[in-house]
């Protein structure tokens, strides 16, 4: 259970907006046998809200994540997400092609392996076009411009739209994996360790690219990391885990600077001294 006085009130509700939240999360519970992935997880995520999970390894961050974006159903608990029509689905009630739809359009998934998330034997111009030939974009030339447009967003030139992205570097690939993401301009984006496995220098422009893109095109985020400079560059709130179990909320800025619960303050104190 978190304490009152690590979750400020001021933040559950989530931005002072009129806006109804993005995604609800309520009492997300998810167990492996007798393990606990993740115990009792509420949250509230708002249009354009960058929410970071954090903690260390094994604490659940990967649970809630797949849990969250309809990839692992939990074993109790809810997750809603309100539709572009204002309604508000559960997403574990919806079909299985309703799920999959909102996976192509509405909703965007950066894994930490940019394998993971591409076509590697395919070229770069495809891997983000047929995201848009997914939503229903057939024209050729426009899909081609689409791509060649968003690979120059994400710092690839057109010069590389043919090659295929196993020919790209880890860095490059990433930046594929982000555009290929954010082509269909997706309401809702989640981010497993979008940097991690990249080189410090690589992460930094990364990161710096990451955060204009979600500023740029309002995005709403659940990146998880256990990198809290990746929280504090992108996040507007963050949720702090410990062994499945949200120990303590905020907004970023009050729990880096002025941590609550013990737990968290020695992970703020640990990277301090790195
Ligand atoms: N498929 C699985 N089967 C059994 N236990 C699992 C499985 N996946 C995760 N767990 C357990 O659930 C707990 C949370 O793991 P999870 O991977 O969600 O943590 P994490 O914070 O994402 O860790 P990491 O940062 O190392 O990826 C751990 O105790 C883990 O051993």
């Amino acid at each position: 259970m978190v304490s009152a006085d690590t979750l400020e009130p001021s933040v559950q509700p989530g931005p002072p907006s009129a806006e109804k939240p993005l995604l609800s999360v309520e009492g997300l519970t998810r167990v492996y046998g007798k393990r606990i992935g993740c115990a009792d997880v509420s949250f509230e995520l708002f249009p354009g809200e960058v929410l970071a999970v954090v903690g260390e390894s094994g604490s659940g961050k990967t649970t809630l994540l797949n849990c969250i974006s309809s990839r692992l159903a939990p074993t109790c608990g809810t997750v809603h997400y309100r539709m572009r029509d204002g309604a508000s689905a559960d997403i574990y009630k919806m079909s299985e092609a309703e799920r999959r739809y909102l996976m192509r359009t509405d909703w965007g998934f950066v894994h930490q392996n940019p394998i993971d998330g591409l076509r590697m034997t395919v070229s770069a111009g495809a891997n983000v076009g047929e995201r848009l030939m997914a939503v229903g974009n057939r024209h050729y030339g426009n899909i081609r411009r689409a791509a060649i447009d968003w690979l120059a967003r994400v710092e690839i030139g057109e010069d590389r739209v043919d090659d295929q992205p196993r020919t790209f570097s880890g860095g490059m690939r990433q930046r594929l994996q982000i555009a290929r993401n954010l082509v269909t301009e997706p309401r809702l984006v989640f981010m497993d360790e979008p940097t991690g496995g990249l080189d410090v220098s690589v992460q930094a422009r990364l990161l710096d690219l990451l955060r204009g893109l979600v500023s740029d095109l309002g995005l709403a985020v659940v990146v998880v990391t256990h990198d809290l400079a990746v929280a504090r560059l992108l996040s507007d709130r963050m949720i702090v885990m410990k062994d499945g179990r949200v120990i303590e909320a905020g907004l970023t800025d009050r729990v880096l600077d002025d941590p609550r619960a013990p737990y968290t303050q020695l992970l703020v104190s640990s990277i301090l001294q790195v």
